[in-house]
């Protein structure tokens, strides 16, 4: 039985890939899984404020996890990462004529920074790599979430924030199903007994995931919401 939902936020509940309202069908799928006894938990590259804002106005009862893994929100703050990136690592993302993220303000270990509206998309893993090239050797990387680049330690990820929370909720691996649309969902998506995604995510997300729903954002999360509570009718006999 599938009792933890752990879902990215944007691209996921939003009302497609891109864009950043959040999707009424996205609401109605984690309120239906709530109230079906299968605990939601938001996990985003967004800040901790606005995960678990998010968490507390949408009713996902499950820990608010944010900055790709690095922090948790259960019963206090919890960090699984242990650093920040350096300026220098930031001077680079600057220099190359990225945008810091408002939410920087906010975050611990994980820095986001946007592409300028001007700036070729089709440059951005070029960008990563440059980035890359000199953040390995302080122990960070890079992942893109189809959003915002983001500069996190090395044992950061969504995959490892999503089995700390797993454990601290008393939740098995085959008791959990993980939905994303992006990069930084990729190691998540490798965790728990299913893994599924909008039809407009990453052709990478595609490919990994168990199931790949017919509608995009939001939309795709209440058919993967409902597909989650039918395979439970069936294994409860
Ligand atoms: O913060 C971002 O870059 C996007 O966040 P996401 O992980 O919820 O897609
Ligand atoms: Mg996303």
């Amino acid at each position: 039985m599938i009792k933890y939902v752990a879902t990215d936020v944007d691209g996921t509940l939003t009302i497609r890939r891109g864009d950043v309202r959040i999707s009424i069908e996205a609401i109605n799928g984690i309120r239906l899984l709530e109230s079906n006894g299968i605990k939601v938990s938001l996990i985003s590259g967004n800040s901790l404020p606005v995960t678990l804002g998010l968490r507390g106005y949408i009713g996902a009862s499950g820990p608010a996890i944010a900055e790709n893994g690095c922090i948790i929100y259960f019963h206090g703050y919890k960090h699984i990462c242990n650093k920040t990136p350096p300026d220098e690592l930031k001077d680079i993302a600057l220099k190359m004529g990225l945008i810091e993220s408002w939410q920087n303000k906010f975050r611990f270990h994980d820095l986001a920074f946007f592409i300028p509206r001007n700036m070729d998309k089709s440059k951005i893993k070029d960008l990563i790599n440059e980035i890359e090239k000199n953040s390995n050797k302080y122990g960070f990387k890079v992942l893109w979430s189809g959003y915002a680049l983001h500069i996190l330690p090395e044992m950061g990820g969504k995959g490892f924030g999503v089995k700390i929370a797993s454990e601290l909720l008393g939740f098995k691996e085959e008791e959990v199903a993980t939905i994303g649309d992006g990069e930084n969902d990729l190691d998540m998506l490798n965790f728990g007994i299913l893994s599924a995604c909008p039809s407009d995510a990453s052709e990478e997300v595609k490919k990994t995931v168990k199931y790949v729903a017919s509608k995009p954002g939001g939309e795709g999360f209440l058919e993967i919401a409902n597909y989650i509570l039918k395979i439970n009718n069936q294994n409860s006999g």
